[in-house]
């Protein structure tokens, strides 16, 4: 292992108009005491300055080296080109600035010049009209990783993680309707096996316990509700448990997720985007934290949006980024640690 712990992080921008901005800001007031948590925005300093107050300066950084110097009394920024935006008023213009910060960021990570990758909300539809063709940051960044050669990259898999819960998508950005034909074996088997794969290596779970969701109502009721569960991700699962590993069949999701079932696993296998989010931020949305597994490089975000209708107001929490913060942090000790 050839990298070491402790590069500074890097955050990206995120939809200027959201509320990014904010809670940058406000994740750095309550981190800059803590140098283990120092990262830099990669940004255009006006999408900044315009809602910084005047105590609080930025540090324009050409090398990410210099960021914990700095870090305890301004904001470190490395700048790109690009323009303030109004907040709560989206525009696909800011799209190209939106883009190469998050370019940047990965770049930055694949030449172990910073441990992770912290993502700022971006707002897809707005992206998708300047032409942007991914679903989301997560297939974003698996395709601005393809083709790295690392010894750990089996490829992008989305979990949404809040306290003791960690939940994996078989499917992520995808019609409801097209989710039961992307269902097959070798989604399922990929997905488990990456998810299994980070509980052990990124967070120190050594023999980590699987739920897997069903997909239908009660897990198909024996088949009379639906037949994936014989057809596909049963099958899997016992191939799963004859390999050694600790994973259940299909479960019905319904009563998968209170507090009692919670203690019985370490990580669910959810079968599409809603079944396993809405648990996280209803248990936490605050301090939940979007982590892309699978990857070359350690990338985790908030759970939340945008927030247009906020943005400008002040209101905005910076907890959910705070976690983020924090749990890059967490994964890239496990990771990287010697
Ligand atoms: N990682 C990412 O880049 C993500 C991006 N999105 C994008 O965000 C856009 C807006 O999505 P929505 O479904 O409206 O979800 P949202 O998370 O932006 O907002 C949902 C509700 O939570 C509130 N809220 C969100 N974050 C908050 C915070 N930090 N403090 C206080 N209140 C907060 C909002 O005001 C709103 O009432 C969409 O275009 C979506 O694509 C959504 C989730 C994650
Ligand atoms: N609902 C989670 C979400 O949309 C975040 O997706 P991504 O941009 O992290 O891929």
């Amino acid at each position: 292992m050839t990298h070491k712990p402790m590069k500074p992080l890097a955050l990206t921008m995120g939809d200027p108009a959201g509320i990014g901005p904010e809670i940058t800001w406000k994740a750095w007031e309550r981190l800059r005491g803590e140098p283990d948590l120092a990262f830099a925005v990669i940004a255009p300093p006006v999408a900044l300055t315009r809602v910084s107050r005047s105590d609080h300066p930025i540090q324009i950084i050409t090398d990410l080296a210099d960021v914990r110097a700095c870090f305890a009394d301004a904001l470190p920024v490395l700048p790109i080109e690009g323009n303030a935006a109004r907040p709560g008023e989206p525009d696909p213009i800011h799209a190209d600035t939106i883009t190469r910060s998050i370019q940047t960021a990965v770049t930055l990570c694949l030449s172990h010049d910073a441990d992770a990758v912290v993502t700022n909300p971006i707002a897809k539809d707005v992206l998708y009209r300047a032409g942007f063709s991914f679903p989301g940051h997560t297939e974003y960044l698996g395709s601005l990783c393809a083709g790295v050669d690392a010894p750990y990259h089996p490829g992008p898999v989305m979990m949404l993680t809040a306290q003791d819960l960690r939940v994996g998508l078989a499917t992520i950005h995808i019609s409801l309707r097209d989710v039961p034909q992307t269902i097959t074996s070798t989604v399922v088997m990929n997905t488990a096996r990456t998810l299994l794969g980070a509980l052990s290596q990124d967070f120190g779970i050594k023999h980590p316990r699987l739920a897997v969701c069903g997909l239908n109502p009660h897990a198909g009721e024996n088949g009379a509700l639906g037949s994936e569960e014989q057809d596909i991700i049963n099958p899997v699962c016992r191939l799963l448990r004859a390999e050694g590993h600790q994973v259940t069949d299909a479960l019905p999701a319904d009563t998968l997720f209170h507090a009692e079932a919670r203690l019985t696993y370490d990580g669910v296998l959810s079968m599409y985007h809603d079944q396993g989010l809405i648990p996280v931020k209803t248990l936490d949305f605050h301090g939940g934290v979007n982590v892309t597994l699978g990857l070359p490089i350690v990338r985790t975000s908030p759970d939340h949006g945008t927030a247009f209708g906020i943005a400008g107001h002040g209101i905005a929490r910076p907890d959910s980024l705070i976690a983020a913060l924090r749990k890059a942090r967490e994964i890239a000790t496990h990771r990287y640690a010697p």
